[in-house]
């Protein structure tokens, strides 16, 4: 065992080539065996088992930077830089997380989550090196997926006129999630099959090269060209006209040649990207035969690859597929747009159905957003279905593009809330807030499974901008019957007591009911309204609440600054309403990665806690 010999950072440097190749299959079967227990990003961490063993071996870790893009495929990283035995509680609270932390080692030099963050971060430590004349190597390892947002370009392009080195790692695999999609992804596909080229560059070149008169200028003259025949002797044209030196493409599998790679990026006075051709889910049959299940995965049987546990109840996002799919059917200016997102967000089931009316504009969400501002203009019902989190990338777009206009665009914001494992970067804990502040914006949350296929269809219908927010996972199926119709800016009154009054947002719901029967087992008589809408806020409703109960309690799983209590807050004392009012909702702060009922409880959003807020405020009066 090999992988025993690697205790800290740089260790894998004391190992012979042929303990190196031992070593790759070692890590192939730890990293299968591990997350085959604990779930996590699986597919693309096989794909670049031997290109992080061939950066740990040319460069010094803490003292040289790796930079991993989205850092989902981090994990190799992490065992070779002592971490082996956090894999047993990886993506669990308390435990390691999925994704690099600079908190967890110095081997890791920039947070990430978030895709298409790393040549920006990169580029910041290579001015910061200079400017202090420091000496050390900067690598951003990008994915070809995340080479399509466009936060990407912006570095690059800023990148460019750079004198001192910085090595980017394009791992091209073909693959986002799903298929990679774009311009770039074609253009990628060229080069892919650069073996062609440079067995044609070869020839073309040996023969102008051999003309009697001239030749080998000619071949230097064609190198300088601008024209296309120079793509027969310098692939990645695209990043040499920019400025940046092209290297590759090589094949990641071969440490060799990747050492070779990397000895020759080092060398570059200037932006080098070294192309790095992967194959995602190496090594393991079921996820390079399916790199989209095995990109992000639950436990699963190893000798099988099948989930160990099977899908039960509907989730929220099932239940948005299915009513996109009824949409789809009835309305022909329906179009979906999702950001890389397909399968994440429920929206294949419409892409197959209505292939012309589908979009995936790779991982771009700002753009995402104006598309379908465009979109709208111009007569069509555009549904952007996109993560809470993801969505924080589009919120200029939504002012500017959507909202100042009023252009009738649905966005259906999955994971909102706490998402778990995925922790700080993917928590949907904003979106209440910076959807709410947004003037034209409608924004609403459901109590359960039907309300959200009713607030989808009327969000859709509303002929203006409009959020539906929802978390990941089940969706409550309780309150079948309680399905008045959706009425605008209005909420839905469900128990009508005295005393204590509860409003809770979207699928706080579920938690409201056991908090209201902790209450009235504890002696309270408490109302339980259903907010429905977070934007705009039901006044009336309030306002009758405030006459009948002392305490008015808003429940919600967004943070406090800038969420539904606030803006009800703010109500009540304009209106000088004669109620208390106790804002239950998350810190304003991040929170790390764990299950979401464990996070629930340490941020006291379970039912108890809330119950035991609520009676020690309303004695406290
Ligand atoms: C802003 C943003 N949008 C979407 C995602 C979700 N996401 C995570 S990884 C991924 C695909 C990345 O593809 P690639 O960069 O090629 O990496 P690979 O998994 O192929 O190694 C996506 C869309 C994200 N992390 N951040
Ligand atoms: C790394 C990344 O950003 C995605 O793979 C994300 O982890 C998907 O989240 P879900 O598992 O909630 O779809
Ligand atoms: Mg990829």
């Amino acid at each position: 065992m090999y992988l025993e010999k690697i205790q800290k950072a740089n260790d894998i440097k004391n190992l012979t080539e042929e303990e190196l190749f031992e070593l790759a299959d070692e890590i192939r079967d730890f990293l299968i065996e591990k997350i085959s227990k604990t779930g996590g990003h699986l597919a693309s961490n096989l794909g670049v088992v031997e290109l992080t063993m061939a950066m740990h071996l040319n460069f010094q870790l803490p003292e040289d930077k790796m930079i991993w893009d989205v850092g989902h495929q981090s994990y190799t990283h992490k065992l070779l830089t002592g971490r082996r035995e956090g894999f047993d509680d990886l993506r669990k609270y308390g435990g390691m997380s999925g994704f690099p932390k600079r908190k967890e080692s110095d081997c890791d030099a920039f947070d990430t989550g978030h895709s298409s963050t790393s040549i920006s971060a990169g580029l910041g430590y290579v001015r910061a090196r200079d400017i202090l004349e420091e000496n050390y190597h900067v690598l951003s390892v990008i994915g070809d997926g995340s080479l399509t947002g466009g936060m990407a370009y912006e570095a690059l392009n800023n990148a460019a006129t750079l004198k001192t080195n910085f090595i980017i790692v394009l791992n091209d695999n073909n693959m986002s999630i799903s298929e990679n999609v774009g311009g770039m992804s074609h253009y990628l596909d060229g080069l892919r099959t650069a073996e062609a080229y440079t067995d044609l560059k070869n020839a073309v070149e040996m023969a102008i090269g051999s003309f009697p008169v001239g030749g080998e200028k000619l071949v230097r003259h064609i190198k300088r060209t601008k024209s296309s025949i120079k793509q027969l002797f310098v692939p990645g044209m695209f990043f040499e006209d920019m400025g940046i030196k092209y290297l590759g493409p090589v094949d990641g599998h071969n440490i060799k040649a990747l050492n070779r790679a990397f000895k020759e990026a080092k060398r570059v006075k200037g932006p080098v990207l070294l192309h790095v051709l992967t194959k995602k889910g190496k090594g393991y049959f079921p996820a390079e035969e399916n790199p989209a299940r095995f990109h992000g995965t639950g436990p699963f049987d190893v000798a099988t690859g099948e989930p160990l546990s099977s899908g039960g109840k509907d989730t929220y996002t099932d239940v948005f597929s299915k009513v996109m799919t009824d949409l789809g059917r009835r309305d022909e200016k329906l179009v979906a747009i999702t950001a890389a997102m397909e399968d994440g967000t429920g929206l294949a089931e419409f892409h197959k159905r209505y292939p012309k009316r589908f979009f995936d504009v790779g991982i771009a969400e700002g753009h995402a957003v104006t598309f379908a501002a465009g979109l709208a203009a111009a007569g069509m019902h555009p549904v952007f279905a996109v993560y809470s989190s993801f969505l924080q990338r589009g919120y200029d777009q939504m002012i500017h593009d959507v909202c100042l206009q009023k252009l009738p665009v649905t966005f259906a914001v999955d994971r909102a809330g706490l998402v778990g494992s995925d922790g700080e970067t993917h928590q949907g804990l904003f979106d209440l807030s910076y959807l709410s502040e947004i003037p034209n914006m409608t924004v609403m949350s459901p109590k359960n499974k039907w309300e959200l296929a009713d607030m989808v269809r009327f969000a859709v219908e509303l002929g203006a901008p409009a959020a539906v927010r929802y978390p990941r996972g089940t969706a409550y199926d309780g309150f079948k019957e309680y399905r008045k119709p959706i009425e605008y800016g209005k909420s839905e009154a469900v128990f009508e007591e005295e005393d204590i009054v509860l409003f809770s947002v979207g699928h706080m719901f579920e938690t409201a009911v056991k908090v209201r029967e902790v209450l009235k087992e504890t002696g309270y008589s408490c109302s339980l309204v259903n907010a429905r809408f977070v934007k705009p806020i039901d006044e009336a409703m309030i306002e009758l609440a405030a006459k009948e109960h002392r305490l008015l309690v808003t429940i919600e799983e967004n943070v406090c600054s800038g969420g539904y209590g606030e803006t009800v807050l703010e109500f009540v004392h304009r209106k000088r309403l004669d109620v208390r009012v106790l804002p239950v909702a998350l810190p304003d702060d991040y929170i790390e990665h764990g299950s979401v009922d464990v996070l629930r409880r340490e941020v006291m959003l379970d039912a108890d806690s809330i119950a035991t807020r609520i009676i020690t405020e309303y004695i406290s009066q």
